[in-house]
């Protein structure tokens, strides 16, 4: 306690004394300036407070500089009398009172005009002088002087600076600072060590005790003698003395420069010079001091510690900036090996994409190759948020699942695989580019079949026509494919000429409609030739129109459209009440003659329905009765195909025997199942999309091309020029060979007396089939001894309805048929070479042979009995088996033939386009 009481003491004396010396500087500074003004004053240049003040009591010096510095300022001085010899001397006799007074309070009102500070004139008066009373006039008197400076200033000569400075300051002009000057400067180069501290702030202090000394003032000269004799006691006291008025100096006159940091850190950056230089002197001596800091060798250390610091600081961020560095190359190199890695995955991407095009691609091949019905799958926008979506999973590779809204666990799920499946979004063109290879093999001469399937509602009209009302590019799959078919005609028109021809019909309560005539007054009930007729038409009986353009197309679809029947159900305010067919019959020839038939049917199913949820009633009920039993037959073709049944019912509906081409020939057959994705419909969802799996799963065997070359048809001409002359030259073989004629009337018995070997072609067909010669005359049983030579057997093809047109062509036309036209050739060669041995063989050969064939004919054939049916409906179809089927009835014109029957001819073909 008593140390601070000590020490506060101390700080009192050392602020008393500081103040002394202050007030000594100013009075200095007065003094000075008034000599320069008016001459000598005759007082010492640092005068006491008393000298200072008796020598300006009369005011003469006082008006004589305001004068100086302003004329006329003091118009009328009282002056003293004196000799003229001489020299002004200020400390002469008092006046009266009056009369300094006088000068006094004149030269006061001249500085109160020049708003200068005044000060009182009574301490001019006052005998007992205390300290601090020459405060004010020195005040004044060194406020009349930065005055005149500044008129000086204004004047022009010179620049002007304000100077206040400190005695310490006025002295580092002179003789001791400089030192300590340079003492700074070397300093400012290199650190200074201990030593160097202690020898500059006893410097320093010396020429403060000098400075002092001079002064003479409120400092005790027994203090100074003995720092001039190196007392450290006294050096210590005084250090102390000058640290805090350095420490008030530098707080008071460099706010701006203080931060040591700062400084060092300027330092530190190498401009320490240019810092300090660009201060006053003032400042860059209060700097040099401040870091001098004598007596507080504290900051040294500090300055040390902190350049320590700062070394340390030099080391982290060189390390820092090198690991910064470092870590700036890492991500750089991270960078270029993510963009690696997100290239090689995006290339790993569109390859695996790539891969599972290819392998769709290869899946439909194999199917194409196996003969498979193509099955894609078309899932409808939902329309309602209030029941819940059932489709779960839509796979790339055609895999779909679809989950029970009643089940929503595992065991709801359902997977099912197709070819391909269409999700909600699937836009009218891509439904369009995936069927468009299978459209364009129409144009090169295979049969295409195209039929959308589906619940009500679901969007069969939407994916085959396009919406009511649709612009072209919503347009369906009917208009797409007519606009395919044209685009590649003209494009093939140079080596191909195509003609293109249509027809449209819809089956409506099991009768078949022509949708494009416009004879009203016709009964318009068409009959199908499930032999296909003379020209080729399955419809013979239906209008066939010649189309050029898409527009002839539209035209005519819109008149199909209209011609359908159309109602509004609970389910569909446009529900299709029938099923439309929209065959496009193509026919082209190739420059050399040959040529190629094909026919394209696009059919859109009327909707399966279930009768309670469509409302209907009456006429209503009555056609969903029909469109659900010829959709229940469809189902029990497709069962039966998928099982490999020998018996395929095809006659239990027009619609069946209509496709039966399609479903069981070899056409190119695709079928589109639509679902709709409604919680509500799950059940039929499941039901279509089970009978679309079982759909994939039919055979149709290998596609056929209807393309015949010229040599092929020219091999054709000959046969049947031969045929004649055999007929002629050998008159009892003629009824024989005219069972070979093509528009033969006879019944299949006797013509089956001719050995045809009809060999299941189809490898679901397991049962024997009867056979069938060409022709008799070289015909040896296979186990017979005799070396004669032997007819190959041929095989019965199923017949595409385009094809099939003459009977007794069936035999070498399905020799013609071949895979390729070489394979044809050659078979059509030895059937001439035979043919032409028979018109040049002996007669005995020719009646052995004709017995031959005469005792095969009483053979009858093998008929196959129907498999156990199995049905998707559960409905058992009409017991109706083949020879039934052949029994009295025509089965071309009534329709009651299976596909592997052997077609008949008719003769009844009104229309002929071909
Ligand atoms: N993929 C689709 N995108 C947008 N709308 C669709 C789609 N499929 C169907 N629709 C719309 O759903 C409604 C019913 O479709 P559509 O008439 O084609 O069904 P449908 O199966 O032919 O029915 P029906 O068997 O009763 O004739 C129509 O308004 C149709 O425009």
């Amino acid at each position: 306690m008593e140390l601070v009481i000590a020490s506060r003491a101390g700080d009192d004396r050392n602020l008393a004394s500081r103040k002394a010396q202050e007030a000594a500087l100013r009075r200095f500074h007065a003094t000075e300036w008034l000599e320069t003004i008016v001459g000598p004053l005759g007082i010492p240049k640092q005068p006491t407070e008393k000298q200072f003040i008796e020598c300006l009591r009369n005011g003469l010096i006082l008006c004589h500089a305001i004068n100086e510095i302003e004329p006329g300022s003091v118009p009328k001085v009282v002056e003293i009398s004196r000799f003229p010899s001489q020299s002004l001397t200020w400390d002469s006799q008092p006046l009266p009172a009056y009369q300094f007074f006088e000068n006094v309070r004149n030269f006061l009102k001249a500085v109160e005009g020049l708003r200068l500070p005044v000060f009182e004139a009574s301490v001019f008066e006052r005998d007992n002088m205390v300290a601090g009373s020459s405060a004010k006039i020195v005040d004044c008197v060194l406020g009349l002087k930065e005055y005149n400076d500044r008129k000086q200033k204004k004047k022009g000569n010179g620049s002007f600076k304000h100077d206040f400075r400190s005695p310490l300051m006025m002295h580092s002009n002179g003789r001791n600072f400089n030192k300590q000057l340079d003492l700074s400067a070397n300093f400012e180069k290199q650190p200074p060590s201990q030593n160097d501290a202690q020898k500059l702030e006893d410097l320093i202090v010396k020429a403060l005790a000098e400075c002092m000394t001079d002064a003479k003032e409120n400092l005790d000269g027994n203090l100074l003698a003995s720092i001039r004799n190196g007392n450290t006691d006294s050096v210590k006291l005084l250090t102390k003395m000058i640290s805090s008025t350095l420490e008030e100096q530098l707080q008071y006159k460099l706010p701006m420069c203080n931060p040591i940091s700062k400084d060092l850190s300027t330092e530190e950056s190498g401009s320490v010079t240019s810092s300090a230089s660009s201060l006053s002197p003032h400042s860059s001596l209060t700097v040099n001091a401040k870091r001098c800091r004598v007596g507080d060798c504290n900051h040294l250390q500090v300055v040390q510690v902190q350049e320590k610091n700062l070394l340390n600081l030099k080391e982290l961020l060189s390390s820092t900036k090198a690991e910064f560095g470092d870590l700036q190359s890492q991500l750089q190199n991270d960078l270029k090996q993510m963009e690696g890695q997100i290239e090689e995955l995006s290339a790993a991407a569109q390859g695996y994409h790539k891969v599972v095009q290819e392998n769709r691609n290869l899946y439909n091949m194999v199917q194409d190759l196996k003969g498979n019905i193509r099955v894609y799958c078309r899932i409808r926008p939902a329309f309602r948020s209030d029941t819940k979506n059932v489709i779960d999973y839509i796979g790339e590779d055609g895999s779909l699942v679809v989950l029970d809204p009643s089940k929503p666990n595992k065991d709801g799920k359902k997977l099912f695989q197709f070819n391909r499946v269409f999700g909600p979004t699937a836009t009218q063109e891509e439904v369009f580019g995936d069927t468009q290879p299978l459209i364009r093999s129409v144009m090169d001469g295979y049969n295409v079949c195209i039929f959308a399937y589906g619940q009500t509602g679901s969007g069969k009209t939407h994916t085959m026509c396009g919406p009511v009302g649709a612009s072209r590019k919503e347009m369906g799959i009917n208009y797409l494919a007519l606009n395919d078919l044209f685009d590649l005609s003209n494009s093939r028109k140079d080596v191909l000429k195509y003609e293109i021809f249509v027809q449209m019909v819809e089956i409506y309560n099991e009768q078949v409609r022509d949708l494009l005539t416009t004879d009203s007054t016709s009964s318009n009930k068409l009959e199908i030739r499930s032999c296909t007729s003379e020209n080729g038409l399955s419809l013979p009986d239906a209008t066939i129109h010649p189309v050029k353009s898409t527009t002839d197309v539209l035209n005519l679809m819109k008149t199909g459209q209209v011609n359908r029947a159309v109602s509004s159900t609970a389910l569909n305010n446009q529900s299709s009440r029938s099923h439309s067919i929209l065959t496009v019959h193509v026919h082209g020839k190739d420059v050399n003659g040959g040529t190629i038939r094909s026919c394209l049917h696009l059919v859109d199913l009327a909707g399966s329905e279930r009768v309670d949820k469509s409302e209907v009633t009456g006429e209503g009920l009555k056609e969903a009765q029909h469109i659900n039993k010829s959709l229940s037959c469809l189902g029990d073709v497709i069962t039966a195909l998928s099982q490999k049944n020998s018996y395929i019912p095809y006659r239990n509906s027009k619609l069946t025997l209509l496709l039966q081409n399609s479903l069981g020939g070899n056409a190119k057959t695709l079928m589109f199942a639509h679902v709709s994705p409604e919680g509500d419909s799950f059940g039929e969802t499941v039901s279509t999309l089970k009978f679309a799996q079982r759909a994939s799963t039919v055979e149709l065997g290998a596609a056929r091309l209807n393309k015949e070359s010229r040599e092929v048809m020219d091999l054709k001409e000959q046969i049947e020029s031969l045929k004649k002359q055999l007929a002629e030259k050998d008159p009892q073989s003629a009824p024989q060979v005219n069972k070979l004629e093509p528009r033969s009337p006879l019944p299949r018995a006797k013509a089956a007396a001719v050995t045809i070997d009809r060999t299941p072609k189809s490898p679901r067909s397991p049962l024997p089939r009867p056979k069938v010669a060409v022709a008799t005359m070289d015909r040896t049983p296979p186990n017979s001894a005799s070396k004669s030579r032997q007819v190959k057997p041929l095989v019965l093809p199923k017949t595409p309805e385009s094809q099939v047109s003459i009977r007794n062509e069936i035999i070498i036309s399905s020799e013609i048929r071949g895979s390729t036209a070489n394979v044809k050739s050659s078979h059509i060669r030895k059937s001439l070479r035979t043919i032409g041995k028979l018109i040049n063989g002996s007669e005995k050969r020719i009646q052995m042979k004709t017995n031959e064939v005469q005792t095969s004919t009483l053979t009858p054939p093998v008929i196959a009995r129907p498999s156990r049916r199995q049905s998707l409906t559960g409905v058992q179809p009409p017991e109706r088996s083949r020879r039934s089927s052949l029994e009295g009835v025509n089965p071309c014109v009534d329709g009651n033939t299976d596909v592997r029957t052997p077609p008949t001819v008719s003769r009844s073909s009104k229309t002929k386009w071909m």
